[in-house]
């Protein structure tokens, strides 16, 4: 059973409709946690390597300025090695269809079985700010420059794996 999510009057109201009426609400499973943690309407089995997308039973509406990002939870995937393939996903403030989780089983070896009503992802809900692209010729320079992916060191050469395409 989920702990009392204690909602306060600070908190942002979010419209939700269930569209499966005996599955619960997204629900904080303690006071100041950042995720909400979404449930699936249905009986699944994920075979190693497998991808399913899983129906919430959710839908909301978010104010302007704000988006759900659906994240993996921590000790579904230590224990199993469950996670989602776009993490997070993202939930636009115009979207009202369902919410859906594009799980994936990462074990090599073990399926996982999830039951109707299993906590599977966390919806955490931000304000973000939009961009005005503006094009301009020169960047202004920074520290970091165009240094990524490992410049600052790492362990171990680049695995042959990883492919980098040349324009
Ligand atoms: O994990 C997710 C990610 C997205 N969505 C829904 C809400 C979101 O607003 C919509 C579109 O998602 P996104 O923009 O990430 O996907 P897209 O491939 O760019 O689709 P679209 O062309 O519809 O924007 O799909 C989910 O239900 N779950
Ligand atoms: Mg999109």
């Amino acid at each position: 059973m989920l702990a009392d999510d204690a909602a306060t009057a600070a908190d942002l109201e979010v419209p939700v409709t269930l569209l499966d009426a005996d599955l619960p609400l997204p629900s904080y499973a303690h006071p100041g946690d950042a995720g909400a943690d979404l449930v699936t309407t249905v009986d699944v089995e994920l075979a190693p390597g497998e991808r399913v997308l899983v129906p919430t039973g959710v839908a909301i509406a978010l104010p302007d300025g704000y988006v759900a990002l659906v994240h993996p939870r921590s000790g579904l995937a230590a224990r199993h090695g469950l996670s989602i393939v776009n993490t997070p996903g993202t939930i636009d403030a115009g979207y009202r269809g369902e919410i859906k989780v594009l799980l994936i089983n990462h074990d090599p070896v073990e399926p996982i079985v999830l039951r109707r009503g299993d906590r599977i992802a966390q919806l955490v809900v931000q304000r973000f700010e939009r961009a005005r692209f503006v094009p301009v010729a020169d960047l202004p320079e920074s520290v970091r420059g165009s240094g990524g992916y490992g410049s600052t060191g790492g362990f171990g050469p680049t695995n042959e794996q990883t492919k980098e395409t040349s324009q």
